[in-house]
């Protein structure tokens, strides 16, 4: 691909024109950055109470989320009148035009009624009056469905507002300053059951805010390049966690071309990879991507220190500090030998494949979520090893990093593989993790995986696997004789962003035929279940 390297070493908020979201804690918050993106404009999350005019960038535009507070209660967050002081367009979802109501001494009262659901919104023009008022709706037409999640109302308009939608229930269900470009919307745009909600955020943020819409791959990758050539400098190494998985080989791809044979991409076995993953990710990288891999062969020690552990995180803590232990010795080693060589310098750089769902979840109003399951994190590694961190994908979403890996001539299959965990197999044998779990794991999973190849429905599944239930065993008959075998798992989910999933609904004789396969194939195997749990209440790793 011809990259459009230019010599800017900015973070993407100073290059591309932002739209800056302010987060009150809506669990929809994320996705109007998403919906932006969508449309090629750059746009970022910060929770409420950022510093809005201490920021090292100016954004074009700022968005006020939803939250699930009521403005009129004590401690509920209010706008930073700061944010006013910028000289920017404003636009409040929800919460957010509850908030700028508030903010112009507008009442906002409990409703009668909860509205929750669809509603039909009648725009109001004003054309000839304040017409400025009019370009949010503009070209959307005098009716619109819009999906609507509130209890709380504004009472009466902020003086200098004017009326701009209302639906049956919110007699102000859009609001806009009569003469400066401050907008409100009680409906949320942002989520698919508001047909037309792009459209509007389009309106705002492109027509009324005036961003430019050049946030694309092609783009971003040549400034990122830029940007670690000039991070690491001329003589610096780099050292990457490679795992196969999508983002950190997109991430080694970038960090190759800026700094060659100055990055070390390392793989490790940890005696918990698929079958012949290793074998396929060497190939990849090597052939297909002109990268050197090493590969680090840890697995007895892994294995070894997963003798007699059952318990899920008791798991995840003992392989995450061995992934740590052994990136340690490895870049010390990496050092040690090429100490007299040409390729002598020290590893200060640890590159990482951090995407900006991790980044949101750290930073957004309602911070961290709870801890569910610890994942295996190398984000644990530079405190301990003094390692400075790239992390080339910190702004980018998945569906992004797919479209960069594509651009960057990334092997398709690679490009759409299914993620996989850090802990691996570890996670998928439910009680102790022996040799031969892993081997009846293995082998269903590559049974099963295979049938899903060959029936084509790869690439409609988002992730799918083998487990087996360790310590479960059920009875069964095979040529006459009685058998007394382990059960496997099949999970299979459809998910945009692996936070809520959906059970994939394979035509049931898809699944007998796979079940009749491993039964067949795989030695010490009776039973075959098919997972149907939802996340939530499940989660897609059985551990
Ligand atoms: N076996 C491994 N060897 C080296 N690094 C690993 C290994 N497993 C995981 N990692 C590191 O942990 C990070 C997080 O893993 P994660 O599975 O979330 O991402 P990924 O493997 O790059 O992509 P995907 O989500 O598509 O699997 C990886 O980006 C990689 O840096
Ligand atoms: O790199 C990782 N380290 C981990 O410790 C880990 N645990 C779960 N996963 C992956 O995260 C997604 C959500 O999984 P859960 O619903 O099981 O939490 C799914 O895609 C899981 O495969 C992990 N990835
Ligand atoms: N979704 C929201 O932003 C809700 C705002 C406010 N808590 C209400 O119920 O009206
Ligand atoms: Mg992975």
């Amino acid at each position: 691909m011809a990259i459009n390297e230019k010599t800017a070493t900015e973070p993407p908020n100073k290059t591309f024109d932002t739209i800056l979201v302010l987060d009150f804690g809506s669990q929809y918050s994320h996705l109007i950055t998403r919906r932006l993106r969508e449309l090629n404009v750059y746009s970022e999350l910060l929770p409420c109470t950022a510093k809005v005019l201490e920021l090292s960038w100016k954004p074009k535009g700022i968005i006020l989320s939803g939250g699930p507070y009521a403005i009129y209660e004590k401690g509920a967050p209010t706008v930073d009148p700061a944010v006013f002081e910028l000289d920017v367009p404003i636009l409040g979802i929800c919460y957010g035009l509850q908030a700028i109501a508030w903010h112009f001494a507008g009442n906002v009262v409990a409703g009668e009624k909860r509205e929750y659901g669809h509603a039909k919104l009648d725009v109001k023009q004003h054309e000839g009056v304040a017409v400025h008022v009019d370009r949010l709706f503009s070209g959307l037409g005098s009716e619109l469905e819009v999906w609507m999640s509130h209890g709380d109302k504004l009472s009466h308009l902020p003086q200098s507002f004017l009326t701009i939608a209302t639906t049956f229930n919110a007699p102000f269900a859009g609001i806009a300053h009569e003469t400066k470009p401050y907008f409100g919307i009680q409906f949320h745009p942002e989520v698919t059951h508001t047909p037309r909600g792009t459209e509007l955020l389009r309106n705002f943020a492109v027509n009324i805010c005036e961003a430019r819409q050049h946030w694309t791959m092609d783009e971003f990758v040549g400034k990122e390049i830029a940007r670690i050539r000039d991070l690491v400098g001329k003589k610096g190494q780099v050292i990457g966690a490679v795992s196969g998985g999508v983002d950190s080989t997109v991430a080694a791809k970038i960090t190759h071309e800026a700094i060659g044979d100055r990055f070390h991409a390392v793989l490790v076995n940890n005696g918990l990879l698929r079958h012949n993953e290793v074998e396929e990710v060497q190939k990849t990288l090597t052939e297909s991507l002109g990268i050197q891999l090493t590969v680090v062969d840890a697995s007895q020690r892994f294995l070894d220190q997963l003798i007699g552990v059952v318990d899920p995180e008791q798991k995840r803590k003992i392989i995450g500090r061995n992934f740590i232990e052994v990136f340690q010795e490895t870049a010390k080693k990496m050092e040690e030998e090429a100490k007299n060589s040409s390729k002598a310098g020290d590893i200060e750089w640890l590159l990482q494949g951090t995407l900006y769902p991790d980044v949101i979840e750290s930073i957004a109003f309602r911070g961290p979520s709870q801890t569910i399951k610890t994942h295996h994190n190398v984000g644990g590694l530079p405190a301990v090893m003094g390692l400075k961190l790239i992390e080339p994908l910190r702004e980018c979403f998945k569906d992004e990093v797919r479209e960069l890996g594509m651009k960057l001539g990334i092997p398709e299959n690679l490009v759409w593989r299914h993620p996989f965990p850090g802990p691996g197999l570890g996670v998928r044998v439910i009680g102790e993790v022996t040799e031969s779990q892993l081997r009846i794991v293995r082998q269903a999973d590559k049974i099963f995986l295979d049938a899903i190849q060959n029936a084509g429905l790869y690439t409609s599944i988002s992730q799918a696997f083998a487990a087996i239930l360790g310590g479960v065993r059920a009875v069964g008959v095979v040529g006459d004789q009685r058998s007394y075998e382990q059960c496997i798992v099949l999970r299979a989910v459809v998910s945009k962003d692996f936070m809520t999933a959906e059970a994939y609904c394979f035509p049931m004789d898809f699944v007998r035929d796979v079940a009749t396969t491993i039964c067949n194939e795989v030695r010490g195997v009776s039973r075959v279940f098919y997972d149907a749990t939802s996340k939530p209440p499940g989660t897609i790793e059985l551990e």
